[in-house]
């Protein structure tokens, strides 16, 4: 089984940093100032207009930065970013904003002023009274969003080159976090689009280096349908057409529109250094990728005497991560077989110390990518290696500094079952014989996670599957006690919880269910699709590839692989559905094709207030969202569910108040039509809607 680019794969060209033809970063320094504005125009090109960077983000940021130091006045410092690649000239010249495309921006979407240590940040803030809002830097792609004066969605842009930018107006009613109507006239919301992180490692990271690229992709494929299997999500900032005194009271009004504000906080002179060390350390856990922290006056008096510069704001500075870095050598290359069949390098290096963690290995994605790391010669063991880790967690091969000499040798054989391997397209592929185990462990794992079965990880579904107890998925569901117990390390109340949890899994969603087949091309967007168009699962096994490719978005490349693979999965198929039960959408009649849904959390919002006992306010969001419903951060007039925690619910029928709650009573004072339930009727309504 193979892998081939299908229609839904993003024609967009992934950003692999190969071998720079300049000196590498140590030796900026040493450049005259016109060598250095030289590196600067052309990295800059090659990163906006040829899309095809050459050096890292952070590499760039150092060397413009070696530039500024020699040269604070240098005109190429003022000209960085897409206006001084030249995409503004050519947007106007080729017309643009005659072209239905393209929108002006009004004012431009500028970039944003630089520091990389404290003192030139508090330089900064000598410059302007009051406090200041510090939140992330969100690293994704800049877009704005334009509402009429019904507060209807009237189009969305991508930033372009600052004044000319591109209309993505359908792809964006795909994104999360964009709301399809506010409750405000005439307003514009700026934001960073961005793929979350869990999004990215479970469907992407095997074949793509960047979820920054992934996103600017789907926000410009020609199928907004399509875009939506990208799970992209938008973080809104900035808003045009309304005036707050403050940043913190627009953040906070940005909420109640039912936007996703990126998290911000007012602080003091003294706690700029504490806070940009707050957020750097907040990377481990959060869900999308940033690349520093920004701080901006929080006074709009303050802002509007400082003003602009032509290139960023004087208002408001980026301190960037200065990304760690670590030079290694690598070791080896091990291939891994993917749930897919793929088989996939890693590269093993000599352990280095970055933001915090040991880093020991890398992801090398596929055989493609690999090979531009290597560039002409090819990837070579013992090279010394710039290691990263991309947005501060994903451990990354940054680039070649010195090439080895021992070339990497790309296996002849499946390394879990000794198949001949071949290539095809980017990637390196196998027809696996039967007892594949690398191959049949890591669709066990793929099996367990897309069907939420927590506790099954791939220690454990090793020992499951080399003690012969588990071969296939559906012998998850005959498994019993004694059996995980004969395994070490089982105690009888660990394999009493994992039974549980299997059991609770034995009725899902027959989306879910395809998905976690791990067939080639058959991931959410498709399974979804097949879900809705067809009412059974015998239905969707008997769909001829001609009928799946005249479904939208299906093309002939998905269709095929989905159809060979569900053939080919025929017998597993058949003994997992003797034990688990589907659940199918309840058909939609001709009449309510447009009505809401009636499950009761799909297009309905939630909000949380209290301590819930059943689980955390980020797992209730979590549900929420997986059901297709809202999960807005405070509490908006269109509110439908206002969730207090159990214990806090005898409080509140106490007359107790939290801040939530006495504005959603306000609201409904005035109109509203807030529900205030407790969390076990959430629980219920959660329940009905999965079933
Ligand atoms: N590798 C290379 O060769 C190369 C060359 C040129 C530029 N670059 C990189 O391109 C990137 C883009 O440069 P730039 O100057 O256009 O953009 P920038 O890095 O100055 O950032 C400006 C953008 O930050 C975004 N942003 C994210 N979170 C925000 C928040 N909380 N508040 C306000 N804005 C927020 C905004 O959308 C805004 O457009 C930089 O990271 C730079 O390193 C790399
Ligand atoms: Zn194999």
């Amino acid at each position: 089984m193979g892998r081939t680019s299908g229609a839904l794969k993003i024609p967009f060209k992934i950003n692999v940093t190969t071998m720079s033809k300049l000196p590498p970063s140590s030796s900026w320094d040493k450049l005259s100032v016109s060598e250095l504005e030289d590196a600067v125009a052309h990295h800059n090109r090659l990163y906006w207009v040829e899309n095809n960077a050459e050096i890292s983000d952070p590499e760039f940021d150092r060397l413009v930065e070696a530039l500024r130091q020699k040269s604070p006045d240098s005109p190429i410092l003022t000209a960085i970013g897409p206006a001084g690649a030249g995409l503004e000239e050519a947007a106007v010249q080729a017309d643009a904003l005659h072209d239905a495309h393209q929108v002006l921006h009004n004012p431009p979407m500028l970039s944003l002023d630089k520091c990389y240590d404290e003192e030139t940040l508090l330089k900064w803030f000598d410059k302007f009274e009051g406090d200041v809002l510090v939140s992330p830097k969100v690293d994704g792609v800049a877009m704005c969003v334009r509402y009429g004066a019904n507060g209807e969605l009237l189009l969305a842009a991508t930033r372009g080159s600052g004044r000319v930018g591109e209309l993505i107006t359908e792809n964006a009613k795909q994104v999360g976090g964009v709301p399809h109507k506010v409750d405000a006239a005439g307003i514009e919301v700026r934001g960073e689009a961005y793929m979350p992180l869990s999004v990215f490692r479970a469907d992407f990271a095997a074949d793509y280096a960047n979820p920054r690229n992934l996103t600017a992709g789907a926000l410009k494929l020609k199928d907004a349908q399509a875009a939506k299997a990208y799970g992209i999500r938008f973080f809104a900032y900035d808003v045009l057409g309304v005036e707050f005194d403050t940043e913190l009271e627009k953040m906070r009004w940005l909420a109640e529109l039912g936007f996703d504000p990126v998290g911000s906080t007012i602080v003091s002179k003294d706690e700029l250094q504490q806070n940009f060390e707050r957020i750097d350390a907040s990377q481990a856990h959060a869900d999308f990728q940033m690349d520093g922290v920004v701080y901006r006056a929080n006074l709009r008096e303050e802002q509007l005497r400082l003003g602009y510069t032509g290139h960023h704001p004087r208002y408001s500075i980026a301190y960037k991560f200065q990304g760690d870095f670590g030079e290694s050598t690598l070791r080896e290359v091990h291939w891994n077989v993917s749930r897919t069949g793929a088989i996939n390098p890693v590269g093993i290096v000599d352990p280095v110390t970055l933001s915090g963690a040991v880093v020991t290995r890398a992801s090398l994605h596929n055989l493609a990518i690999m090979e531009t790391l290597g560039g002409e010669q090819g990837l070579t063991l013992n090279s010394r290696v710039l290691m990263t880790r991309r947005g501060g967690v994903i451990p990354h091969l940054e680039k070649i500094i010195e090439a080895g000499e021992q070339p990497v040798t790309i296996p002849t054989e499946c390394p879990g079952c000794g198949a001949p391997t071949y290539r095809e397209a980017d990637v390196l592929c196998a027809d696996h014989l039967p007892g594949c185990r690398a191959e049949r462990v890591r669709q066990l794992e793929h099996f367990a996670s897309h069907m939420e079965i927590k506790g099954l990880g791939p220690k454990l579904l090793e020992q499951l599957y080399d003690s012969g107890l588990v071969s296939d998925p559906s012998d998850f569901y005959t498994l019993t006690r004694e059996e995980l117990t004969s395994l070490e390390r089982v105690g009888t109340k660990t394999a009493d919880t994992l039974l549980e949890r299997i059991d609770q899994r034995r009725r899902v969603r027959a989306e879910h269910f395809l998905r976690a087949l791990g067939i080639n091309e058959l991931g959410r967007h498709v399974s979804e699709l097949l879900v809705e168009t067809y009412p059974s699962l015998d239905a969707i096994l008997a769909v001829p590839v001609e009928e799946l490719v005249a479904i939208p978005t299906i093309g002939e490349v998905i269709a095929e692989h989905v159809t060979k693979g569900l053939a080919q999965k025929a017998e597993l198929i058949e003994s997992l559905r003797s034990k688990i039960e589907l659940v199918f959408p309840e058909p939609k009649s001709e009449s309510d094709a447009d009505a809401p849904s009636d499950s009761p959390v799909a297009g309905r919002s939630f909000l949380f207030t209290g301590t819930l006992e059943s689980m955390t306010r980020s797992e209730a969001q979590k549900r929420v969202r997986a059901l297709s419903g809202d999960t807005p951060s405070s509490v908006l007039k269109s509110l439908d569910y206002l969730v207090i925690g159990d214990a806090d619910y005898e409080k509140f029928e106490g007359g107790w108040r939290s801040g939530k709650l006495k504005k959603a009573e306000r609201y409904n004072s005035e109109g509203s039509a807030i529900s205030i339930i407790k969390e076990t009727d959430f629980l219920a309504l959660v329940d009905a809607a999965d079933a």
